[in-house]
C-alpha cells in the first residue's frame, strides 16, 4: 500500500451494484451514509466505489485505508473541494480557498492558537461559562440536553476564540450574526454559491457585519497599552513566511472557521457523553469518583488538574468512536491514487469513514459495546496507527482537537460535580442524525437533572434521622423491590452501586439483603429519585 505510482496498482475498485440512472446509489446513501457504508464494507471489504448522482465516490475503510488516505499529498487528494460550500462564509482566499501555499500557512497559523501556551486561559473561561449557564438551574428540571450542549459550546468557543469584546459587548448581535452564517450553509451553494436567495443574502450582510467588527475591535486594540490573550489577538499578531500579517478579512474568516469547525462536533460529543453515562450508571459512578478524587467537593478546576482524569478522557474516546460527529471525510482524488492492487483515477472522489472504521470487529472487538477500557494502557486497542480516526489523521487532522478535548472535560468537571442526570425517555430513543452533515443526538434530547449538593445534604440529614431511628429500628433495613414497577432506569445504581445492579436488559439485583445502617441514606436516595417509585425501604 502507497499512494505514489506503482506498477502493480491497477485494478479498478469494485463497484456496488443497484445503481439507479442519474442518481446512483443516491436514495439509498441519502437515507442513511452509515448504514449504507457499512453494507459497502461488508460486501466489497477496505475499498469499493459507489455513485452519487453521476459523481463516482470510493470508500476506503479500516486502519491500513486509512492510512493511504491520510498520508496521501494535497497534490493527489484535495480537501478544498469538500469545503467549497463553506467559501462564502469563511471568504474567498482563507483556508480551503485560498492557493495551497497560502492555505498551508494560515492553517499553521492557528495551531498555537488551539494548543499548550493559551490553554491555561481558555479552562479558566471555560470554567466561568458552564457557572453562568447552569447558575439559575435549581434543585431539578428538564432540558433538552443537545440544544443546551449548543448553546454553551458556542459561548465557550466564542469567549476563547473571538475574546471579551464579542461575549460581552457584542454578545447579542454575534448570536445574530453566527445564525445567518449557519443558515446559510446550504448543499446549494456547492452548485450556486451566490444565487439571490434570502438565506444567501443574509449570510453576505452577515458576513460583511462581522468583518467590519473585527477591524474596529483590530483597530480599538490597536490604541491599548495591554494585549489580550486570546487567539483573536495571536491571528492580529501572526505573520506569513514574508513577514507580512493577515488581513481583516483573512482574520474574520479564520476566526469564523474555527469556530465552525468546534461548534457542532464539540456540542454533540458533549451531549452523547452525557446521555452515555446516564445510560450506564456504573461509568457515571466511577466518572463521578474521578471528578471528586481529583477535585474535591469545591476545588477549583485548573488546566493542569484537567489533564489528569484518565477515565474520564477514556469515556470521551469512546463516545468518540461510538458517535464520530464526522462520519465521512472527502477528497478529490487530483492525481490517480493507488491503494494495494487498486488505482483510483482522477477526478472520482475517495471518502474515508470514522464511523465504520471504529465498528470493525478486528480492530475494536465486540465494536457496539461501550467500553472505555479499550483504551487502557493493557489493551490498547487503539494502538494502531489510523484505527481511531475521530479526529481524522495525518496532515489535515483536526487542530482543535486539545482544545476541544479540554473543553469536554472542563464541562464535566462542573456538571457532574454539581448535578446527577437521568433519561427521560426510553434509552433506545436517543440515537444519532444521520440527516444533518454534523452527526449528533436526535432531538429533542431530553433528560432530567438534580442537584447533587441536595441530594448530599439530604443524605446527611437521612443520616441523622437514620441514628435516632436506629434506636428502635434494629441493626439494618430491608429493599423491597415492586417488580410491576420497576423499569430499569438504574438510578438506584447511580445512587447506592452498594446496594444494586441494574443489568444491559433492565433486570435489577438487589445486592445485599439485609444491608448495614450506614447504607441508609444511599437507600433512601435511591427511594427518593426512582423514577417509576420502585423502591420502598423498610426499616426492621
Ligand atoms: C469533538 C470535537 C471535534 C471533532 C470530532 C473534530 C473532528 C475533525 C476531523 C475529523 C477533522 C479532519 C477533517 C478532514 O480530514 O477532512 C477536523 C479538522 C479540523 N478541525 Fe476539528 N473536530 C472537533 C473539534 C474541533 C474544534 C473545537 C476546533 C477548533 C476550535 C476544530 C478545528 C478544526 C480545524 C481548523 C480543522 C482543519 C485542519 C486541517 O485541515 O489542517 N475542531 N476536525
Amino acid at each position: 500500500m502507497n499512494t505514489e505510482n506503482t506498477v502493480s496498482a491497477h485494478k479498478e475498485p469494485p463497484k456496488m451494484p443497484g445503481a439507479w440512472p442519474l442518481l446512483g446509489h443516491m436514495l439509498e446513501f441519502g437515507k442513511n451514509p452509515f448504514a449504507y457504508m457499512t453494507k459497502l464494507r461488508n460486501s466489497l471489504g477496505e475499498i469499493g466505489e459507489f455513485r452519487m448522482f453521476h459523481q463516482k465516490m470510493v470508500l476506503l475503510t479500516g486502519p491500513e485505508a486509512n492510512e493511504a488516505f491520510f498520508r496521501a499529498p494535497d497534490a493527489q487528494l484535495d480537501q478544498s473541494q469538500a469545503y467549497k460550500i463553506m467559501t462564502p462564509i469563511f471568504g474567498k482566499g482563507v483556508v480551503f480557498d485560498a492557493p495551497p501555499h497560502k492555505k498551508d500557512q494560515q492553517l499553521k497559523m492557528l495551531m498555537p492558537v488551539l494548543r499548550d501556551k493559551p490553554m491555561r486561559g481558555y479552562a479558566q473561561v471555560i470554567v466561568q461559562e458552564v457557572e453562568q449557564m447552569i447558575a439559575d438551574w435549581g434543585e431539578t428540571g428538564e432540558i433538552d440536553l443537545l440544544e443546551f450542549m449548543k448553546e454553551l459550546t458556542i459561548y465557550t468557543s466564542s469567549h476563547c476564540l473571538l475574546g471579551d469584546e464579542f461575549r460581552y459587548e457584542l454578545n447579542e448581535e454575534f448570536a445574530k450574526i453566527y445564525h445567518d452564517l449557519e443558515k446559510g450553509v446550504n448543499p446549494l451553494a456547492f452548485v450556486f454559491p451566490y444565487l439571490p436567495l434570502p438565506v444567501f443574502r443574509r449570510r453576505d450582510k452577515a458576513r460583511a457585519r462581522l468583518q467590519a467588527l473585527v477591524t474596529g475591535i483590530i483597530a480599538k486594540r490597536a490604541q491599548k497599552a495591554e494585549k489580550s490573550e486570546d487567539a483573536f489577538q495571536m491571528l492580529i499578531d501572526a505573520q506569513y513566511d514574508d513577514g507580512s500579517r493577515l488581513t481583516p478579512h483573512e482574520i474574520t474568516g479564520m476566526l469564523i472557521g474555527t469556530i465552525f469547525a468546534g461548534h457542532h462536533t464539540t456540542a454533540g460529543t458533549a451531549a452523547w457523553t452525557l446521555l452515555e453515562l446516564a445510560r450506564r450508571p456504573e461509568y457515571m459512578h466511577a466518572v463521578l469518583a474521578e471528578l471528586d478524587a481529583q477535585f474535591g467537593v469545591d476545588g477549583e478546576v485548573t488546566f493542569q488538574a484537567l489533564r489528569e482524569i484518565p477515565l474520564l478522557e477514556n469515556v470521551i474516546k469512546e463516545v468518540l468512536r461510538l458517535h464520530p460527529p464526522l462520519i465521512f471525510l472527502i477528497r478529490k482524488v487530483m492525481q490517480d491514487f493507488h491503494f494495494k492492487d487498486y488505482t483510483v483515477k482522477a477526478g472520482k472522489y475517495v471518502c474515508a469513514s470514522p464511523r465504520v472504521s471504529h465498528r470493525i470487529a478486528e480492530v475494536f472487538p465486540e465494536p457496539e459495546k461501550f467500553d472505555p477500557d479499550r483504551y487502557s494502557d493493557t489493551r490498547q486497542e487503539d494502538a494502531k496507527p489510523f484505527s481511531w480516526i475521530a479526529f481524522g489523521g495525518g496532515k489535515h487532522k483536526c487542530s482543535g482537537n486539545a482544545f476541544a478535548m479540554l473543553q469536554l472535560k472542563a464541562i464535566f468537571s462542573i456538571l457532574l460535580r454539581r448535578y446527577t442526570f437521568e433519561l427521560i425517555d426510553a434509552a433506545d430513543n436517543y440515537q444519532d442524525d444521520f440527516t444533518q452533515m454534523v452527526v449528533q443526538p436526535v432531538s429533542p434530547c431530553r433528560v432530567r437533572y438534580l442537584k447533587r449538593v441536595a441530594i448530599e445534604e439530604s443524605a446527611g440529614e437521612s443520616l441523622r434521622n437514620d441514628s435516632q431511628e436506629t434506636a428502635h429500628a434494629g441493626p439494618g433495613f430491608r429493599i423491597i423491590i415492586d417488580r410491576e414497577l420497576c423499569q430499569g432506569h438504574a438510578t438506584c445504581m447511580a445512587e447506592a452501586p452498594e446496594l444494586f445492579k441494574v443489568d444491559a436488559a433492565g433486570n435489577l439485583t438487589v445486592l445485599q439483603e439485609n444491608p448495614p445502617l450506614d447504607l441508609l441514606a444511599k437507600a433512601r436516595q435511591a427511594e427518593k429519585y426512582c423514577p417509576s417509585k420502585a423502591i420502598k425501604i423498610d426499616l426492621n
